[in-house]
């Protein structure tokens, strides 16, 4: 199946913009982008970067360029794969899942040839990743996008199967993601773990567990 993997290259993470300087939200947000194309890839997808720009990194799958927002760049790359593949499926997966495991792609991507659309809905009422099969169907992101594709979906007659997965639910959006990055990925790593996770160490991330909610601190 192919996986469409949307990359802003402009302003990445702005919501991150209070714990990282502008060059360390670029190079954060590369290290998970390449983390996913490695679970996309382990999961048994093909990954295609679309990105809003040039990326300027040695990526291990195509990228396609398309300046237009978000959800005219991914209605634009649905329309012409569905078009020409009857019963073709394709995959969104969003670059900033930083948690994001083969496992929980392949759940992701059975359960896309069950329904019309499978969709991953994101802490916040996001929609972090979907599978789409049904060619009526679009996506309207931002906002709570995944009240909105059920609702589209619905509109257009397309069945649709929710994923429930803690994994894909988890984007890498405000500095409290970071903790959940930091604390799965502990749990979970074997050797160094994710690239992400090893990126916010060396850059000086720790949980902070001092009191209330577990968050980071940095040195
Ligand atoms: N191709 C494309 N990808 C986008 C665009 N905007 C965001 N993305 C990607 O879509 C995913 C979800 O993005 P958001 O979390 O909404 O935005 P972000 O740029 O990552 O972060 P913020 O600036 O904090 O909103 C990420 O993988 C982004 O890289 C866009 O206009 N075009
Ligand atoms: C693209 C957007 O992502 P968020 O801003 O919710 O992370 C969405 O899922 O609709």
């Amino acid at each position: 199946m192919e996986v469409l993997v949307p990359f802003s290259t402009d302003h990445p993470k702005s919501r991150l913009s209070a714990v990282l300087t502008p060059d360390e939200r670029a190079a954060f947000a590369l290290a998970t982008l390449r983390d996913v194309l490695d679970a996309v890839a382990a999961a048994g997808g093909e990954p295609r970067v679309l990105a809003t720009g040039p990326v300027d990194a040695d990526l291990p799958c195509p990228v396609t360029v398309d300046e237009r927002p978000l959800t005219d760049a991914v209605n634009a790359a649905l329309d012409a794969r569905l078009e020409s593949e009857a019963n073709g499926r394709v995959a969104v997966v969003m670059a900033d899942l930083a948690l994001a495991t083969p496992d929980a792609l392949r759940r992701l991507f059975a359960t896309g040839r069950e329904a019309d659309v499978a969709i991953a809905p994101g802490r916040g009422g996001g929609t972090n990743a979907l599978v789409v099969g049904y060619p009526a169907f679009r996506v309207d992101y931002h906002g709570a996008s995944y009240l909105d594709h059920r609702r589209i979906a619905d509109e257009v007659g397309a069945s649709v199967r929710v994923v429930d997965s803690h994994r894909l639910a988890t984007d890498a959006d405000e500095p409290a993601d970071l903790a959940e990055l930091l604390i799965h990925a502990d749990a979970d790593a074997d050797g160094e773990g994710p690239r992400a996770a090893r990126w916010l160490r060396e850059a000086g991330f720790a949980l902070d567990t001092t009191d209330g909610r577990v968050g980071v601190e940095r040195e």
